[in-house]
């Protein structure tokens, strides 16, 4: 495999060519009402294409939120693989986010269903669960080198409840959420100019409090409906800020229907993190 068709590097480009911003599309049944769409699945099937339709061909990651389209069963998976394939012919970067995580044997499954190019659901990366021992994703991390797809793992979340689990003290005095950034950061060694395992850290945390120098992407959602603003950035990752991608899903999806609107606000956005990244 070239460089250039790492997930890492393609991450890279996408970033510096789109600018630095995931949007999320999470098809809220109270987005559906607010965009004037029924909660079913043709609302669902004009929500996504029009969001797909207004940013697929400008933002760097689209990052769909699978919980949305699965209550619909086969047929909002029908909307999702399709949303997924217009996205990426576009131009954007698929992140699915299912945060799996169970035994290995069973994630060499979710392994194949998201990052093997012959998958109705192939995205460009997927997000994971290491808390089942991060030696359980081993499936998922070999299949995305593989494909040149990337893994993001959850390490530091937005929610609240989160720290329970990952700020308690693990073997060594670590933090669990370190011990996993550490083994993050094994994966990726030597890889430029990224590796393809990302950690997941909330923009929401005020600091994130840990190692966060992995050599890979750091997705940080929490922007907007969640209350962090790009400008909390360099705050919470300190000098790892430059690998940041930023993401947002309600923050933006709530100025649709309206495609122009939709725009305008992901351009907002990358623009807020272009000027907090480049002040940090
Ligand atoms: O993996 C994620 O994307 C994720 C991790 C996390 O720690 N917190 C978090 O909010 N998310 C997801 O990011 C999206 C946030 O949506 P908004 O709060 O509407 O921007 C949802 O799809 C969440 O599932």
């Amino acid at each position: 495999m070239t460089l250039q068709e790492t997930f890492g590097a393609r991450l890279r480009q996408a970033m510096d060519t789109r600018g630095p911003l995931c949007v999320g599309i999470d098809p809220h049944p109270s987005l559906l009402t607010a965009w004037g769409l029924n909660d079913d699945v043709a609302g669902l099937e004009r929500f996504t294409r029009t969001t797909v339709e207004a940013l697929a061909d400008r933002v760097a990651v689209l990052k769909p939120q699978s919980a949305f389209f699965e209550r619909f069963g086969s047929r909002g998976i029908a909307v999702l693989e399709k949303a997924v394939a217009e996205a990426r012919a576009a131009g954007a970067l698929v992140l699915m986010d299912a945060k799996r995580g169970d035994i290995g044997s069973t994630m060499g499954a979710y392994a194949e269903t998201y990052l093997r190019k012959d998958s109705p659901l192939f995205s460009d990366a997927v997000t994971v669960s290491p808390y089942l021992g991060f030696g359980s994703l081993r499936p998922a991390l070999d299949q995305a080198v593989l494909s040149g797809c990337g893994v993001f793992v959850l390490a530091l979340t937005s929610n609240p409840e989160g720290a329970e689990v990952q700020r308690s003290t693990a073997a060594g005095g670590r933090s669990l959420a370190q011990v996993m950034l550490d083994h993050m950061a094994a994966e990726n060694a030597g890889a430029q100019p990224l590796g393809a395992v990302g950690a997941v850290v909330g923009a929401t945390l005020g600091d994130a409090g840990a190692d966060l120098d992995i050599n890979g992407p750091l997705l940080a959602p929490g922007i907007g409906a969640q209350g962090a603003t790009p400008a909390d950035l360099p705050r919470v990752f300190g000098a790892a800020v430059r690998n940041v991608v930023p993401s947002v899903s309600r923050g933006v999806l709530k100025e649709g229907p309206d495609a122009a609107g939709l725009r305008a606000a992901a351009e907002r956005f990358a623009d807020e993190v272009r000027a907090a990244v480049t002040d940090a």
